[in-house]
């Protein structure tokens, strides 16, 4: 068996345009969503994402404002323009670019951004609110898997999902959002013991560990769907968490590196910075756009 390809690129491709429609009906009110990216730093794939981030928020005809800072810059200042960008009515999402140089706290600069404006979903108020179930801005990346998912199974209800990592900006949400549409859950990581027979048993595996091809062919259940979030530049070109020519002959369906999750990040980025915008406008969310 050869499993289905689940195709991120397309599935992102679409949500855009159908954000780009909202845009124009919110322009047409009179409401510009302007989202604001920060950059610290001149690390390279940031620089590639930052860079996709403002083309992307153009095209769906929000805009977009880029403040890059040097590396050395002091937290107070970064805390000072983040300060700025939340008072800034013209601004409903403010996205900080990850990671963040080796001198800045991560926290108390996630935390000082207005949690309305939180289109990364990673101010504690909003970690706090998809955990018990509260209207929140639901990080991008897991929002995106969860998108893929439900529109290749339908219900996830009573699944066996294994999220393999728990970092805040995947794992953890992921778990969230898999238990919200009620799929039974567990949480890997590199502590855990008898991975593969635990993988053996996933209906769902969602690999976000970081680690080359950790996956292996043979700890895949036949006809299981594979989430692989990995996006690792190795010798041979960029490859995910899942060794994909093996875990292929086994799965039902498939997400490719390139091409998979990583395309989902970005249009659900703008999704949440269209639903930050008609939220604090007391508008309906748009139907039907994310789960
Ligand atoms: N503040 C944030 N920082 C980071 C996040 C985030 O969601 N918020 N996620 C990642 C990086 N990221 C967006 O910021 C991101 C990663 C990958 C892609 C993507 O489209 N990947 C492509 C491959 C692109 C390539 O060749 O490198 C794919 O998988 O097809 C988009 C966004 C960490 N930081
Ligand atoms: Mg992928």
């Amino acid at each position: 068996m050869t499993a289905t390809l689940i195709d991120g690129k397309a599935f992102a491709a679409d949500l855009r345009a159908r954000i780009a429609t909202e845009v124009e009906a919110m322009k047409a009110q009179g409401i510009t969503p302007g989202l604001a990216v920060v950059l610290v730093g001149e690390d390279p794939a940031s620089q590639v994402y930052v860079r996709s981030k403002g083309r992307m928020t153009r095209e769906v005809g929000m805009n977009s404002h880029e403040h890059r800072l040097p590396a050395e810059t002091p937290q107070a200042d970064l805390l000072a323009l983040i300060d700025r960008l939340n008072a800034d009515p013209a601004i409903n999402g403010i996205l900080v670019q990850l990671p963040l140089p080796r001198h800045m706290d991560e926290a108390a600069v996630i935390n000082a951004i207005d949690p309305a404006k939180d289109v990364d979903g990673f101010h504690i108020l909003n970690v706090g609110r998809l955990a018990t179930g509260q209207k929140a801005m639901v990080p991008c990346t897991p929002l995106g898997c969860l998108m893929l998912l439900r529109n290749h199974l339908g219900s996830l209800s009573g699944k066996n999902a294994l999220v393999i990592g728990r970092s805040n900006i995947v794992g953890k949400p992921m778990a969230q959002l898999l238990l919200r549409d009620s799929a039974t859950v567990t949480i890997a990581h590199s502590r855990t013991t008898n991975l593969p027979d635990l993988c053996r048993q996933a209906d769902i595996v969602v690999a976000a560990v970081g680690l080359a091809r950790f996956v292996k062919g043979d700890w895949i259940k036949p006809g299981a769907t594979v989430i692989d979030v990995g996006i690792n530049r190795t010798d041979d070109g960029l490859v995910g968490d899942v060794d994909f020519d093996a875990a292929k002959q086994t799965a039902g369906a498939i997400t490719p590196v390139p091409g998979g999750v990583g395309p989902m990040t970005i249009a659900c980025l703008l999704a949440n910075t269209l639903t930050a915008t008609v939220r604090v406008n007391g508008l309906p969310d748009p139907e039907g756009l994310t789960p």
